[in-house]
C-alpha cells in the first residue's frame, strides 16, 4: 500500500499534494547565529558566488538551488547548518530561552540541538539525548563544528530517561522529535514510501507514546513540551497527544507557525480525540513546498500550570 494515498481524504487537494511529495525537495540552510547573523551570511555567499533564495517565512533559512549546502566556507567556518524548512519548526516552538534547562529527547543527528543552543545564546544547558550511539557522534560533531558549548549529551532509552546523571531534577523545556514512519521525507528520501507498514506505525506509536509521557513527567510545572514528527500518520500525531493528554498532567495550547497549516485532526479509522488536538498543525508538502511535518505544544500541569483557552496562546 502506498502510504501517501492513506493520507488523501486528509487533504484539501489530493492531487497537488501527491505531485509535490513528488518533487525533490530543495536544498536549506539555516544561520547559525552564534557565528554570524544572516546578513552576513548573504555577504559571504554573494562574495564566494553561491547562488541562494531567502525563505521568506523565517529569517535566516536560505534554499540553494545548485544543492549542496557544504560546499562552501561559510558552512565550513560553522556559520551555516543544512536543515530542512519544516525541521526548525518545533524549536520556533519551544521558544527556549537563555539560562534554561532544556532537554532534547531524540537529539541526533542535533539540527534542532544545534537551533536551541542557538536561541539560547549558547547559556544555560541543552541535554542533548539519544538512543543511539553511532548517531550521537554525527551530533557532536555538529554541536562542535557550530560552535555549541551548553550542550550534554546523554546516550539513553528517552521512555525511561533517568535524570541521576544531571545536577538537576526538571527541565524547563523539552523536545520530542520523535522517532516516525517519516513519509513526510518522501521528497527527499522516497525510499520510506516503499519500506513503510502499518505494523511499524503501531510500534512506534507505542515507543512515541512512551517519550512524550516520560517527557512530561521530566519538565517543570508551568513548562513546555513540544511534540513533532515528520509523518502524517494519525496514529503517531494526535492519537499520541490523546493518550498522553489522558496519561499525564498537561494540555495541549494554541501557538502560531509562520507558514501555512492546518489543524489536527479529531477522527481517523474509527477513533476520535480530544478536540484539543486540533491546537496542533499539521504541514503538507503542497502548501508551502516542504516536506511534511506535524508539531503540538504542550503546557505542564501542576502548581504553577495555567488552562489555555482555545486559540489563546500560552508562554512558559
Ligand atoms: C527524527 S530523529 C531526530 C532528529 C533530531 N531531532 C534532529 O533534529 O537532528 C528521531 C531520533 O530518535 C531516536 N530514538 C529512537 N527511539 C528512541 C528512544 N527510545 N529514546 C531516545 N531516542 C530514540 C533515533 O535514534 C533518532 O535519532
Amino acid at each position: 500500500m502506498n502510504p501517501l494515498a492513506r493520507y488523501e481524504p486528509l487533504v484539501d487537494d489530493a492531487a497537488a499534494f501527491r505531485a509535490a511529495c513528488d518533487r525533490p525537495l530543495p536544498s536549506v540552510v539555516r544561520v547559525n547565529e552564534l557565528a554570524a547573523s544572516p546578513g552576513r551570511v548573504r555577504e559571504a555567499f554573494a562574495e564566494e558566488g553561491v547562488a541562494y533564495e531567502a525563505v521568506d517565512w523565517h529569517d535566516g533559512l536560505f534554499r540553494l538551488p545548485d544543492g549542496n549546502p557544504g560546499g562552501n566556507w561559510p558552512y565550513v567556518h560553522g556559520w551555516t547548518h543544512g536543515q530542512e524548512e519544516v525541521s526548525v519548526l518545533p524549536g520556533l516552538a519551544l521558544d527556549p530561552q537563555p539560562g534554561e534547562r532544556v532537554w532534547d529527547a531524540c537529539a541526533a543527528p542535533g539540527s534542532k540541538t544545534t537551533q536551541i543552543a542557538d536561541a539560547m545564546g549558547d547559556e544555560g544547558t541543552v541535554v542533548a539525548n539519544d538512543n543511539n550511539l553511532g548517531r550521537l557522534s554525527a551530533l557532536r560533531h555538529n554541536a562542535e563544528r557550530l560552535g555549541i558549548t551548553n550542550a550534554i549529551v546523554t546516550n539513553q532509552d528517552a521512555r525511561n530517561f533517568s535524570m541521576k546523571p544531571l545536577a538537576f531534577d526538571e527541565f524547563d523545556r523539552a523536545l520530542v522529535d520523535a522517532p516516525c514512519s517519516c513519509e513526510g521525507t518522501c521528497r527527499k528520501n522516497p525510499d520510506v514510501v516503499d519500506q513503510w507498514t502499518l505494523d511499524h506505525v503501531h510500534a512506534v506509536a507505542g515507543i512515541q507514546k512512551g517519550i512524550l509521557a516520560r517527557a512530561v513527567q521530566a519538565t517543570r510545572p508551568g513548562g513546555t513540551v513540544v511534540y513533532s514528527t515528520c509523518t502524517f500518520a494519525p496514529e503517531e500525531n494526535e492519537a499520541v497527544l490523546d493518550h498522553v493528554l489522558a496519561a499525564e498532567d498537561c494540555e495541549v495550547v494554541a501557538f502560531d507557525l509562520p507558514l501555512d497549516t492546518v489543524p489536527g485532526v479529531t477522527e481517523w479509522d474509527g477513533e476520535t480525540y480530544d478536540e484539543s488536538v486540533t491546537r496542533a498543525h499539521r504541514v503538507y508538502p503542497h502548501h508551502n513546498d516542504t516536506g511534511g511535518f506535524f508539531c503540538a505544544k504542550l503546557r505542564v500541569g501542576g502548581e504553577a500550570g495555567e488552562t489555555a483557552a482555545d486559540g489563546e496562546e500560552v508562554s512558559a
